[in-house]
């Protein structure tokens, strides 16, 4: 069996907006959003992926919070993982792959051309906040 490649993708919050970023290359994904992250690799932890990327591609330093329940499948044997993180420091700037990034209010989610393999990564991220909403009620399981 051919292994997958772990991707992970950045759910990057500021001001209780998230950060889509524009794919400039290559020429099939070009034009299309998405969440800002990479490969990660070989014997390297997803939230250390996480950090670098950003880095490399935004020029920013984020804190990873944790991962949105899934594995998304984003086809030819890619599957991404998607952490929640906050950012600390920098302004991100589209440094490598992207030519344009935007933070998106919760009612603008769905305004920008996700790239296919996002679409229920975003759905899930979404119904993940509202868990996290519901968790905190009283009485209230807890969720793994
Ligand atoms: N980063 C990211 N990649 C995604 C998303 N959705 C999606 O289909 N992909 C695809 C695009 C790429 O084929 C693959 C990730 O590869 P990448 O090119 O971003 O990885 P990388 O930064 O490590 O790239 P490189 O070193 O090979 O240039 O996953 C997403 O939300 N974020």
């Amino acid at each position: 069996m051919t292994e997958l490649i772990a991707v992970v993708g950045a759910a990057l919050y500021d001001e209780g907006r998230l950060l889509a970023a524009r794919r400039s290359a290559p020429e099939e994904l070009a034009g299309r959003w998405e969440l800002p992250g990479g490969k990660v690799e070989p014997g390297e932890r997803g939230e250390d992926a996480l950090v670098r990327e950003l880095r490399e591609e935004l020029g920013v330093e984020a804190e990873p919070l944790g991962r949105v329940p899934g594995d998304f499948d984003l086809g030819r044997g890619y599957v991404m993982r998607v952490w929640r993180a906050r950012l600390l420091a920098g302004e991100p700037r589209p440094l490598e792959d992207h030519d344009e990034l935007r933070w998106l209010r919760p009612d603008e989610l769905w305004t920008v051309d996700w790239l296919p393999g996002d679409v229920p990564a975003i759905q899930a991220l979404i119904d993940s906040s509202l868990g996290s909403v519901r968790d905190s009620s009283p009485g209230s399981g807890r969720d793994s």
